[in-house]
C-alpha cells in the first residue's frame, strides 16, 4: 500500500493526440484475435453488418417516394367516394406497394439488427474468455521477481480489466465501420442533391469531435494514474470483509479503520472523475449546440429552396432527414473514434503485459536431469539482492549439499534462509556465483524438471479452499486421482490423523470460503501441507519451516517419519526447533547473509559459536 505519500507521475502518461493515434495499431492484433477466436461468427457478423448498413438510406428513399406519391395523388384529385372504391381502381397500387416496402424493410432491420448484436456478444464473450486463459497462462510464466513488482501488478490489474470490462470494444468497432458505410450511402444521396450541405455539416461537427477526444485522453490518464490506488481499494475490501481476515480484524477492531481509509481514498478518486465528467459536461454541451445550430440553418435552406421549387415535398423530407441521420451518425462516429482510440489505450496494458518476458527458463538444449543427483549441489559464491533492494539478502555463500544428507539451516529471522531455498529451486537466479548441480550449472537444465525434482514446502504455504484430498494432490497434481497415493502422503505427514477425524474424510471441502468447508487448525493444515512433499516424490525435499504450527511431540514425530522416510533423499529443513535440527546430518548457521558456521550438531556446540549460544539460548527457555 502506498500509506501517506502517494507517487504520482510527473505528466499523465499517454494523452496526446499523436499517441492516442498510436495506440490505434492495437486494433489490428485485436482484430486479428477475434477472427482467429471464431471466424465462422467474425464473417456472419460482418456480411450481416454491411446489409444493416445499407437499409437506412433504402427507407428514407421509399419514404421519400412515399410523401411524393401521396402528393401526387392530391394534386392528380383523383378522389374516389369510399376507400373500397379507390382501392379497387388502381390508383393505389403504387402507394400500396410502396408502403409494403417500407414496412418489409422496418421490420429486416429490426431483425438483422437483434441478429448482429446476438452474434456480437457471443463473439465478444468467446474472445473475453480466450484472452483470460491467455492471460492466465502467460502470468504462469513470469519469474518470482515479476510478481513482487508493484508496476507489474498494476499492469496486470489494468490488462484484467480490460478483458473484463471493455469486451464491447468489437461491437463498437463493428459498429463503426457499419456506421461509416451508412454515411457513405447518405452522402452519396446528399451529393446528388445538395453537395453544399455536407459542408455545413462538417463545420458543425468539429468541434464536438475534438471535445471527445480531449476528454476521452483525460479520463484515461486520471484511470492509468490512479490505478495503485485502486488496486488499494480492492485489496481495502478484501481484508475489510474477507473469512480469513475477520478474526483479526474483529479483534483489533480494525473496521473503522479500514472503512475511513476506504471511504477517503474513494472520495478522492471520485472527486477527480467529477472534475472530468462536469467539465466534459459542460464543453459537450456547447459544441452540441453548435452543432444544431447548423443543422438547423440547412433545415431553413432546405425548406426555403423547397418553397422556390427547386425540391419536391419528398425532397424536402429525404434531405433534411438524410442531413439529421448524417449528422447523428458522424456525431456517433467522431464520439465513437475517440472512445475506440480510448479502448485502444488500455489493449496497450494488455498487449505490453504479453510483451513482458521471464528471465528465468529452460534453455534451447537443455542437459537431461540426473536420476539419481550423484554429487549434490554446489554453491559458489553465491550473492542475491532482491530487486531494489540495498542490502545483500545472502552473499558469499559456499557450501556443498551432498546427495542424500539431511542439512538443516538455521540463523535469526532475516538471515537468508528462505531466500537461500528460493534460489535452490531457481525461483530467483543468483546475482553474484553459481549453483552447480552434478557439476552443471542450475541454468542449464530444464526448468520443469528441476522444479518436479524439487518438493518445497514454504513457511507460508498456501491453504486451498479444496477438498482434504485435493490439498494434498496440489503436490503432483497430475496424480490427483491416484487416491492409494494421497492416503500414503497422508500418512507419512501424519495429516491421515486430521483428516479421519473430518464429516467426509478426503472429500472434505477446507477452508471457509465455500458452503460446507471445516476449517482447521494451524498445525493441522501443516500436516496436510508436508503431505504435498511426500506426494511429490522429489529428489531434494525442503521444508522451511512449515512445522512452526505443530506442537512439540508432532514435529519431533513428523521429523522422525521425515528422517525415516526420506532415507537416501536429500532434504533441506529450516526449523527454530533445535530439538528438529539437530537430527540433521549437517547444520547450516547463517547471520546476515553470510555463513557463519558449519557442522553437526554435536561439532558445533563443542565449537560455542553462534549456534550454541541460540541453543544453550532455547535451552534455558525449557529449563
Ligand atoms: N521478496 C522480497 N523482497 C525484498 N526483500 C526481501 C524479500 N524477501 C526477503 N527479503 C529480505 O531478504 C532478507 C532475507 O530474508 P529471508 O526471508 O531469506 O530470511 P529468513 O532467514 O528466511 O527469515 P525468517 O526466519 O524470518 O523466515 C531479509 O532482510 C528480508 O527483509
Amino acid at each position: 500500500m502506498g500509506g501517506g505519500s502517494r507517487h504520482r507521475p510527473e505528466s499523465p502518461p499517454k494523452q496526446s493526440l499523436r499517441e492516442r493515434f498510436v495506440a490505434m495499431r492495437n486494433l489490428p492484433p485485436f482484430l486479428r484475435g477475434v477472427w482467429q477466436t471464431s471466424p465462422f461468427l467474425s464473417v456472419s457478423t460482418i456480411v450481416l453488418r454491411l446489409l444493416r448498413a445499407l437499409l437506412p438510406v433504402v427507407t428514407l428513399y421509399v419514404g421519400k417516394l412515399i410523401i411524393d406519391e401521396v402528393t401526387h395523388l392530391i394534386r392528380a384529385g383523383v378522389l374516389h367516394g369510399d376507400l373500397s372504391a379507390w382501392w379497387n381502381s388502381g390508383d393505389l397500387n403504387r402507394l400500396g406497394g410502396l408502403l409494403l416496402l417500407e414496412f418489409a424493410l422496418a421490420v429486416g432491420a429490426d431483425i438483422l439488427g437483434r441478429i448482429v448484436a446476438l452474434i456480437d456478444s457471443l463473439l465478444s464473450e468467446l474472445y473475453a474468455n480466450t484472452t483470460s486463459v491467455q492471460l492466465m497462462e502467460h502470468a504462469a510464466s513470469l519469474d518470482l521477481e515479476d510478481f513482487e513488482d508493484a508496476d507489474l501488478q498494476d499492469r496486470l490489474d489494468r490488462a484484467r480489466r480490460q478483458v473484463a470490462g471493455r469486451s464491447s470494444l468489437l461491437s463498437q468497432l463493428l459498429g463503426q465501420a457499419q456506421d461509416i458505410v451508412t454515411i457513405i450511402s447518405f452522402a452519396v444521396g446528399l451529393a446528388v442533391y445538395a453537395p453544399w450541405l455536407i459542408v455545413l455539416l462538417l463545420v458543425a461537427l468539429v468541434p464536438v469531435f475534438i471535445g471527445e477526444l480531449h476528454f476521452n485522453a483525460q479520463s484515461y490518464a486520471v484511470n492509468y494514474q490512479w490505478t495503485p490506488e485502486r488496486r488499494e481499494l480492492d485489496y481495502l475490501r478484501m481484508i475489510g470483509a474477507s473469512a480469513t481476515t475477520a478474526k483479526e480484524v474483529k479483534s483489533f477492531g480494525l473496521n473503522r479503520f479500514l472503512i475511513d481509509r476506504y471511504r477517503v481514498l474513494s472520495q478522492s478518486i471520485y472527486r477527480a472523475n467529477r472534475t472530468i465528467a462536469l467539465r466534459r459536461a459542460g464543453w459537450g454541451g456547447l459544441f452540441t449546440t453548435i452543432g444544431t445550430i447548423g443543422y438547423y440553418a440547412a433545415y431553413a435552406i432546405i425548406a426555403f429552396r423547397t418553397v422556390q421549387g427547386h425540391f419536391s415535398i419528398g425532397d424536402l423530407t429525404f434531405l433534411s432527414a438524410s442531413f439529421r441521420r448524417l449528422r447523428t451518425l458522424l456525431e456517433g462516429l467522431l464520439v465513437g473514434f475517440s472512445q475506440v482510440a480510448g479502448q485502444a489505450l488500455y489493449l496497450d496494458d494488455l498487449f505490453s503485459f504479453f510483451l513482458i518476458k521471464p528471465e528465468i527458463f529452460t534453455p534451447e538444449h537443455p542437459r537431461p536431469f540426473p536420476h539419481p543427483i550423484r554429487e549434490g549441489f554446489v554453491f559458489e559464491n553465491v550473492g542475491f539482492r532482491y530487486p531494489d533492494a540495498e542490502r545483500w539478502a545472502v552473499r558469499h555463500l559456499n557450501f556443498h549439499l551432498r546427495a542424500g544428507e539431511v542439512l538443516a539451516l538455521v540463523g535469526e529471522n532475516g538471515a537468508g534462509k528462505t531466500t537461500l531455498v528460493k534460489l535452490l529451486s531457481r525461483l530467483y537466479d543468483p546475482d553474484e556465483g553459481r549453483i552447480l548441480l552434478d557439476g552443471h550449472p542450475l541454468a542449464e537444465y530444464d526448468l520443469q524438471e528441476l522444479r518436479a525434482n524439487i518438493g518445497v514446502i514454504f513457511q507460508d504455504f498456501v491453504r486451498y479452499y479444496l477438498s482434504a484430498a485435493d490439498n494434498i494432490a496440489v503436490g503432483r497434481i497430475e496424480a490427483r486421482e491416484d487416491v492409494s497415493r494421497i492416503e500414503a502422503s497422508a500418512r507419512r505427514s501424519m495429516a491421515n490423523e486430521v483428516i479421519d477425524r473430518l464429516p467426509k474424510g478426503y472429500q472434505q471441502m477446507l477452508g471457509k470460503l465455500f458452503k460446507g468447508g471445516v476449517d482447521l487448525s494451524g498445525g493441522e493444515w501443516q500436516k496436510i501441507a508436508i503431505a504435498r512433499a511426500y506426494m511429490r516424490d522429489a529428489q531434494l525435499l525442503i521444508l522451511d519451516e512449515p512445522t512452526a504450527a505443530l506442537d512439540a511431540r508432532s514435529e519431533y514425530e513428523v521429523f522422525q517419519r521425515f528422517k525415516e522416510l526420506s532415507h537416501g533423499k536429500t532434504a533441506v529443513i529450516i526449523s527454530h526447533r533445535f530439538s528438529t535440527v539437530r537430527m540433521a546430518d549437517r547444520i547450516i548457521v547463517l547471520n546476515e547473509g553470510r555463513i557463519e558456521e558449519v557442522g553437526s550438531h554435536e561439532e558445533l556446540i563443542e565449537k560455542s559459536g553462534h549456534y550454541a549460544e541460540l541453543f544453550e539460548l532455547q535451552a534455558a527457555g525449557y529449563r
